[in-house]
């Protein structure tokens, strides 16, 4: 008996490689821990290890079967299927039983299947062999039975023998069908089977309405469906907007009780019926398709592996199945799943891992951000180590301990947060995460105590000294959000911090481009391609510039609303209270932080020199846009040009038009009031006359209407 932490800490030092037993005791303690991993997946909808880790310990547990087949017993976790009976409620027997699936997670993997599937249907490995590919949806596995077309009863995967009943639940969820016409197609008794998921969007509805009310977050999708279709009311589970997609039939038999499932001779013709039905299916030309070969089938993965943070709903990989009923039944089945299908999974999105400690970093206004120091993990494809707490009510809100086991996530292109610490495994060793009073950064005699202004979430140090604020400040200057200078970075930032160059954020404008060049990895070319980057910066509009100061709450739209509203950045240093207020959207915060940061001389400075280096401070063309015009002698016509104009060019007319209130429009038609003709018209002439509603002038008429 080991408790829930030692579990944990166990199967971490498997996966790590660190054990190593005789394989009869290592059989026994994989089983044992692949059995409780079970149980907290699929029973408490809250498994502590991630989809992959618990993959890598099956793995190593049928590795030592191959090696050992006489430590193979039926218990064995690869001898059947995971069990989410929680013994709370009914067990009821299905029609078939269930199964789970085998893994593979690359386009070689999904080749090897290939090739064992052909050896065993006695095919030429070169035969064409047709797969069908869906959405592996990650939720909760539902079994439903219609008799007479109608529905009689549904239940969860269960043991993969008997399910846990629950047709009270499935008759709320709506893409649910009550009845189905299955007696159009002979069938008298069926089982289909599907997964019931949330939407994502959903489930961050949901998880924001919990919140709001102070209830414990969903950790994911998954555990939201699972746990809802559990729910003892109804009400809950209709609350939760749980769908279903029905991906198969498992059994159909007509009124003399034969088979009439293999009629349909493809999965993807039963799909088709399934569709027609009513059921909620994946759709043929977006979320299946029917693949000639495995090659194709690998490249729809890879497709959908690419697009799924953008679907709807949350997947963890596809489902790859030989398209031909017949050869599905000639396959077969293993104990554990069917010989004809495979899941070919997406890297996790999440893991778990442990909270080591906490670092500091300052950021560009003196923010304060705490940083999680964890035990290396991989996560979707990249080791983590580093992730950032964001505040401290992010801390104080999830109650993180220091030696907390914490589940990560990370998806698409978002950063790795924590999800949540995992309390059940705490066992009293963990330590509060104290947060500092004075600036952990500053390594100064005089420690600078920090201060959190109200309404802010983020603690800062006013008075940063130890040079970091500035780094993080030049960073964000060069930045895209910022002057946007191409190439440049956080790395060449610190790199050329590192070596004296850039303390200040006028030394990015005066770089030592010969000594950059001949730094390692760098070379001529790139110098001179980082200097044209800065050089074009130095046109950036003045709205950038300001923006690049960092200075608080000074922040896009209000840097733009100033840039409009001024003839060079140094006209601030003059600006009362009122002149900021005046403009609309700019509050007095604004105003007050801005007129402390031009009241420092150093900053005025900067400025001045920034000038002289050639950098921008006035607004340019895209901090002034063109005000709507109002009013004018063309005000509201559509207006072309045609012929060769004497006086100025197209463009110079076109722009005059525009300014004088008219639109300028390409062909001639119905819509057009003015045709302004210069030399030698032609057909645009001729077909504005046929018209009759379009008015000419030339260009001397033009010119006198302006
Ligand atoms: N993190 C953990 O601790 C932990 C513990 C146990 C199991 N697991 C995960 O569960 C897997 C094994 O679970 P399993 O037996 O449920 O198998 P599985 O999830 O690999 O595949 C079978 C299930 O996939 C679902 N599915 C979704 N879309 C489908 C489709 N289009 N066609 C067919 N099936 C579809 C079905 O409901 C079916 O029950 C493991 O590989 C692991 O990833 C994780
Ligand atoms: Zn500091």
């Amino acid at each position: 008996m080991s408790t829930p932490a030692q579990k944990f800490t166990r199967s971490k030092a498997y996966l790590s490689g660190e054990v190593s037993l005789p394989s009869e005791e290592q059989h026994s303690e994989l089983a044992d821990l692949l059995r409780y991993h079970e149980w907290r997946y699929y029973v408490q909808d809250d498994p502590v290890l991630s989809d992959k880790e618990y993959d890598e310990l099956y793995k190593m547990l049928e590795g030592i079967e191959a090696a050992h087949p006489e430590l193979i017993s039926p218990d064995s976790p690869t001898q059947r299927v995971g069990s989410d009976l929680s013994g709370d409620s009914v067990s009821v027997p299905h029609l078939v039983p269930m199964l789970s699936l085998g893994n593979s997670y690359n386009a070689e993997d999904l080749a090897e299947f290939d090739k064992q599937v052909k050896r065993m249907l006695n095919m030429e490995e070169t035969a064409p062999l047709a797969y069908a590919v869906e959405p592996k949806y990650d939720g909760g596995t539902i079994v439903l039975v219609y008799e007479n077309d109608q529905l009689v009863r549904a239940a969860t995967r269960g043991n993969g023998v008997l399910g846990e009943e629950m047709t009270h639940n499935a008759r709320v969820i709506r893409s649910i069908p009550l009845s189905a016409n299955f007696s159009k197609y002979g069938l008298h008794r069926v089982e289909v089977r599907g997964e019931v998921i949330i939407r994502k969007d959903r489930f961050e509805a949901l998880n924001a309405k919990r919140k709001k009310e102070g209830l414990t977050l969903f950790a994911n999708p998954r555990n939201t469906a699972t746990g809802g279709l559990r729910m003892k009311s109804p009400k809950e589970v209709a609350d939760r907007q749980l769908e279903a997609f029905i991906y198969s039939f498992g059994y159909g038999v007509n009124a003399d009780g034969e088979d009439a499932i293999q009629a349909f001779g493809t999965h993807t013709k039963a799909l088709d019926v399934l569709t027609e039905l009513g059921f909620k299916v994946p759709a043929t030309g977006f979320e299946r398709e029917s693949a000639p070969d495995i090659v194709e089938a690998a490249s729809f993965c890879r497709k959908w592996e690419e697009q799924r943070e953008a679907y709807a709903y949350e997947i963890d990989g596809m489902v790859v199945k030989v398209d031909d009923l017949a050869l599905q039944e000639r396959a077969g089945y293993t104990s554990h799943h069917p010989r004809w299908a495979i899941a070919y999974k997406f890297a996790a999105k999440q893991a778990t891992t442990t909270l080591e400690n906490v670092e500091y970093q300052v950021g560009k206004i003196g923010t304060i951000t705490p940083v999680a120091k964890t035990t290396p993990v991989s996560l979707a494809g990249v080791m983590i180590s580093s992730v950032s707490l964001h505040n401290e009510d992010f801390i104080r809100d999830k109650d993180l301990r220091l030696g907390d086991k914490v589940l990560l996530e990370r998806a698409g292109d978002v950063i790795p947060y924590i999800v949540k610490p995992l309390a059940d495994l705490r066992d009293g060793s963990e330590t509060p995460i104290e947060w500092p009073a004075v600036c952990p950064v500053n390594q100064t005699d005089e420690p600078v105590t920090l201060i959190r202004e109200e309404g802010e979430a983020a603690w800062r140090c006013p008075n940063c000294v130890c040079g970091k604020q500035d780094l993080a400040r030049i960073i964000f200057h060069v930045s895209k959000a910022a002057m946007d200078i191409d190439g440049m970075g956080k790395r060449y930032v610190e790199l050329f911090h590192a070596r004296g160059w850039m303390n200040t954020i006028v030394d990015v404008y005066r770089l030592p481009y010969e000594w950059i060049s001949v730094l390692d990895g760098f070379g001529n070319k790139s110098a001179e391609n980082l200097k044209a980057a800065v050089e074009k910066a130095k046109k950036q509009p003045l709205w950038r510039l300001l923006y690049g100061f960092s200075i608080h709450h000074f922040g896009k739209k209000a840097t733009q609303l100033v840039a409009q509203n001024i003839e060079h950045a140094l006209d601030l240093a003059d600006w009362t209270e009122e002149q900021f207020t005046n403009i609309k959207d700019i509050g007095p915060t604004v105003a007050k932080n801005v007129m402390e940061w031009f009241a420092i001389p150093a900053n005025v400075e900067m400025i001045r020199e920034l000038e002289a280096l050639g950098v921008n401070v006035r607004p340019t063309d895209e901090d002034r846009p063109a005000a709507e015009v109002t009013e004018g002698p063309f005000l509201g016509k559509s207006m072309l040009f045609t012929g060769s104009l004497q006086q100025m060019s197209r463009k110079e007319a076109q722009e005059r038009a525009k300014n004088a209130g008219a639109r300028i429009v390409s062909a001639v038609s119905g819509k057009l009031d003015i045709l302004v003709v210069g030399e030698k018209p032609g057909s645009k002439l001729k077909k504005a006359q046929a018209l009759e509603t379009v008015r000419v002038m030339t260009e001397a008429e033009f010119l006198a209407e302006l």
